[in-house]
């Protein structure tokens, strides 16, 4: 018969750590017998249950063959001593001297009645004073114990379910009363072979050394079974008599670590090696572990008798109680992990394991490191941005898990793509960069696993110890890298009210680097002049007081007089007619009015001072909002974009090969003030000046070009934001929203080609702020309609992609809209008219234009014509044109 599959892997696991079959067999019989068959038990934790039970049998084997020939009596003792090596519990009584009586009153105060809770299985299947005499003789012999040297705690099942708990029954105070705030350095107590409970780390899984420590970190987490024990106790006789301070006074005697509330081990009274309550962390004095014993703990102690042991992990340690962990500290934990937990007992040894051991190690000796102490120690550089647990779980999960930037949700998986997609390093900057800085630390592990030999100390002498194993290299990324990895979470670097994040979900490529600034700058020569003496009273509403949109008449408010009415709501909406209004203006063609100057200082600056026909600026709507200078409050409802970006937004990786773009991560209300275009103030002479390839988003501020008559080469200005700008520089042009053919409508009615306008989701409307600093004003983007969350927001650039000699460098538009103008025409032909569709747009347009200044009375009858016309044509060219 084919052995049972189960049996054959316990045999291959025990196997795998040197135990014979022959071994294996009684005892896996005996937990099978114990645990009703239920595998699950044995096989938890590599058959750690099945390990331990094993080594017992033998441990018990040798002492009872000391003792027989020592005594050579006790006769039921081997049959005892059989029996024992099934229940993991018998390891608490292991080396057990003669019992006493089992009742709880009988406890020794010392240890305030330590009791095992048995799991059900236990009452029922041995005898019923076992239990009792093993915490009685715990109690009775307050002594450290880990028998082989090890700290011990088992967990049994419950039924085969729920661990062994031990409780500290008692609520005596066992902490040496009113202790003066003093340091006590304590070494490793000597241990004698066990009569007290201590916990015990798995060997398999063992992630803090258990060697000096009673606890290990895994306990603390909340969903685990919380432990109780008595990690150091107090000999009653001791408690008033001793010296506390005194050196030569035992653990034991010394030491209670912890109140009775302290002495679980649970929430804020964590336990890594260290007991306090968490409202008297401040009051803390260190202790240093005196250099030749690397096992000696450091203990505080507070002026109100709290003990705390600083141990080698201190993850679960709040804040306040940061502890920089030593080289010895360490080395001790690696010791235990890789030396112990390793090389003797793990089957599953691998050097990944290894590796995730000692990032592990490391992080939770940093965990609650303050950040100025990483920098002190030259700590994680490139990574001080990152928060310790996230690295951690980037760690240890390889990223799978994504969450790597975890305080902005809507990064999440996307910035673990592209951080853990590809290993190439400079795409994954920050964890790699850890993980390349603890190469160093894994060598030096390997190092200690292979030699046995001591970290030595290569760090600065200032910081010797600690220096020499926070192994983080210098930072090998660049600034710009940097700069786009910090910026993650906050492309503003705190510039704006509002946080934007940026993410790219689609390749690895990083936020082009640009130098965030919230509101214009002059660049050198542009003529703008803020000056308080310039701005005259009759440009700033000084007679208004508190909000001006809650005065009766709107006209009553000289700033809101320009455009005879408040353009905002009381919502801070802009005003829907006026909205329709600066619509149809920017981008009806039929609607447009393009003004001529006469002496275009665009094109004076194309050209080198030769001069070209002006080709027209778009007369536009303006906004002019009340500003310090008016009477009103900072809080008026007539200032809005001068209060900064209010919504939530997201730089993002557009999928349309558009490069980068900006979205709204909320729903965005018609006519919301979204942001201002900011870049920097420059002349139409030095942005030629520039160069032209690099710099293809500038906006011009032409709107009173013409009225003014702008000719002075300091005043017509622009706005760049190649290398200066705000979140406004990743506007893209825009994005179409229309499916299938669109009915010809008249003008203005859905459908028409004012709907079409309604492409780009923004529109960007010129706004007076300071002054009346005509050539000089701010750029607004409000929504044109609703817009959804996650919705890119675009506008549309104006841009006359026929026009080559324009300012803006026109590119391979990919707004998807059917109206782009950047349609690939120029080997289409159509026989629609016979004649070319490009030609025909354009004598449309331009038919059209003409007609509508020259003869009033024809351009609704032309209009309407043109609209059909031109609207047959498209059709016509998308439905046929190859
Ligand atoms: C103001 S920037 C917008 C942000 C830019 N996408 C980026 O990655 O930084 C303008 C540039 O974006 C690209 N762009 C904007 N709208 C586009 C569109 N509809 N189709 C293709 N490219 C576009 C063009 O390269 C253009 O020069």
């Amino acid at each position: 018969m084919a052995p049972d599959p189960r049996v054959a892997r316990a045999f291959k696991a025990m196997k795998a750590i040197g135990i014979t079959e022959t071994k294996v067999k009684p005892v896996l019989k005996k937990l099978l017998k114990l645990y009703e068959k239920n595998w699950e038990l044995i096989e938890e934790e590599n058959y750690r249950v099945l390990a331990d039970a094993i080594f017992d049998e033998e441990d018990d084997a040798k002492v009872s063959g000391q003792k027989k020939s020592k005594f050579n009596q006790e006769e039921n003792f081997e049959e005892e001593a059989q029996e024992e090596p099934l229940r993991p519990l018998k390891r608490l009584r292991r080396g057990q001297e003669p019992r006493v009586p089992s009742s709880p009153s009988n406890a020794s105060p010392s240890l305030g009645g330590a009791l095992l809770i048995r799991p059900k299985v236990e009452e029922d299947e041995l005898p019923a004073t076992s239990s009792q005499h093993q915490s009685q003789d715990n109690v009775k012999s307050p002594q450290f114990s880990s028998g082989n040297g090890r700290a011990e705690i088992q967990r049994l099942g419950n039924k085969g379910k729920e661990p062994v708990s031990v409780h500290v029954a008692s609520t005596e105070n066992r902490c040496i009363p009113e202790r003066s705030s003093h340091a006590v350095s304590i070494r490793e107590p000597a241990v004698e072979s066990g009569n007290l409970l201590l916990p015990k780390v798995s060997r398999t899984q063992a992630l803090i050394k258990p060697k000096d420590e009673p606890f290990t970190d895994g306990m603390f987490i909340d969903n685990r079974p919380k432990y109780e024990v008595p990690i150091a106790v107090i000999h009653p006789d001791s408690i008033g008599k001793g010296d506390s301070s005194s050196g030569n006074v035992s653990l034991e005697e010394r030491v209670c670590l912890g109140s009775p509330a302290s002495s679980r081990l649970d929430g804020e009274h964590r336990v890594d090696g260290v007991l306090a309550s968490s409202s008297e962390r401040s009051s803390h004095e260190l202790a240093t572990i005196p250099e030749e014993n690397p096992s000696s703990l450091e203990i505080a102690s507070s002026p109100m008798g709290e003990v705390k042991l600083f141990l080698s992990c201190n993850s679960a340690v709040g804040r306040s109680n940061f502890h920089m962990p030593s080289v010895d500290e360490l080395k001790e934990l690696m010791e235990e992990r890789c030396l112990r937990s390793y090389k003797i007992i793990d089957p599953s040894f691998s050097l990944m394991n290894l590796f995730k051991n000692v990032c592990e190690c490391f992080l939770e000796l940093t965990t609650n490191s303050s950040c100025e102490s990483q920098e002190r120690l030259g700590t994680v550089t490139p990574c001080d941005l990152l928060t310790k647990s996230t690295a951690r779980d980037a760690l240890l999960d390889g990223g799978s898990k994504g969450n790597i930037y975890t305080t902005s949700g809507i990064l999440r998986g996307s910035v673990d793509k592209q951080c853990f997609a590809d290993v190439a390093p400079p795409q994954v900057p920050r964890p790699l960069q850890f993980l390349n800085g603890l190469d160093d630390l894994v060598g030096t592990c390997e190092e200690m696993v292979a030699n046995g030999s001591p970290i030595s100390d290569k760090g600065d002498p200032e910081f010797s110890g600690s220096c020499s194993l926070v192994l983080v290299p210098q930072c090998q990324l660049t600034s710009d890298e940097l700069r786009a990895i910090n910026d993650v979470n906050d492309i503003t670097k705190g510039e704006e009210r509002v946080e934007i994040p940026w993410v790219n979900e689609i390749s690895n490529e990083r936020l082009p680097t640009f130098y965030y600034i919230s509101q214009n700058l002059v660049y050198q020569n542009a003529s703008v002049s803020f000056s308080l003496s310039q701005i005259g009273a009759e440009h700033c509403c000084s007679d208004c007081f508190g909000n001006c949109l809650a005065s009766t008449s709107a006209i009553a408010c000289v700033c809101a007089r320009q455009t005879g009415k408040f353009v905002y709501t009381p919502e801070g909406l802009l005003d829907e007619e006026f909205l329709a209004e600066c619509v149809t203006m920017t981008r009806d063609p039929q609607q447009q009015r393009l003004l001529n100057c006469r002496d275009c200082p665009l094109e004076r600056s194309k050209n080198d001072g030769i001069l070209e026909p002006c080709k027209g600026h778009l007369e536009r709507n303006i906004i002019k909002e009340c500003w310090s200078k008016c009477g009103c409050y900072k809080q008026c409802g007539n200032r809005v974009v001068q209060r900064g970006i209010n919504s939530k937004l997201q730089v993002f990786f557009t999928p349309e090969e558009k490069g980068w773009g900006l979205r709204t991560l909320e729903k965005l209300q018609k006519g919301a003030f979204v942001c201002e275009f900011v870049g920097e103030i420059v002349t139409t002479k030095e942005l030629y000046d520039r160069n032209t390839k690099k710099h293809n988003c500038p906006v011009l501020l032409d709107a009173y070009w013409v009225p003014k008559g702008v000719s002075k080469e300091e005043e017509a200005l622009c706005l760049d934001a190649t290398c200066y700008g705000n979140v406004a520089r990743f506007l893209n042009h825009r994005k179409g929203i229309c499916d299938g053919p669109q009915p010809v409508k008249k003008t203005g009615e859905p459908g028409s080609r004012v709907e079409r306008c309604f492409d780009a989701n923004l529109i960007e409307i010129p706004v007076e702020i300071e002054g009346p600093e005509l050539h000089y004003y701010h750029l607004a983007f409000f929504t044109t309609r609703e817009v959804d969350a996650l919705e890119e927001l675009t506008w549309d650039y104006g841009i006359d992609f026929d026009d080559h000699d324009h300012l803006v460098k026109p590119f391979q538009c990919r707004c998807a809209s059917k109206f782009c103008r950047n349609m690939k025409r120029s080997s289409r032909k159509c026989f629609c008219f016979g004649i070319d569709c490009e030609m025909s747009r354009k004598l449309f347009k331009y038919t059209h234009a003409f007609h509508r200044d020259k003869d009033p009375d024809l351009y609704p009858l032309l209009d309407e014509l043109i609209v059909s016309l031109d609207d047959a044509i498209q059709w016509w060219i998308l439905r046929w044109c190859p």
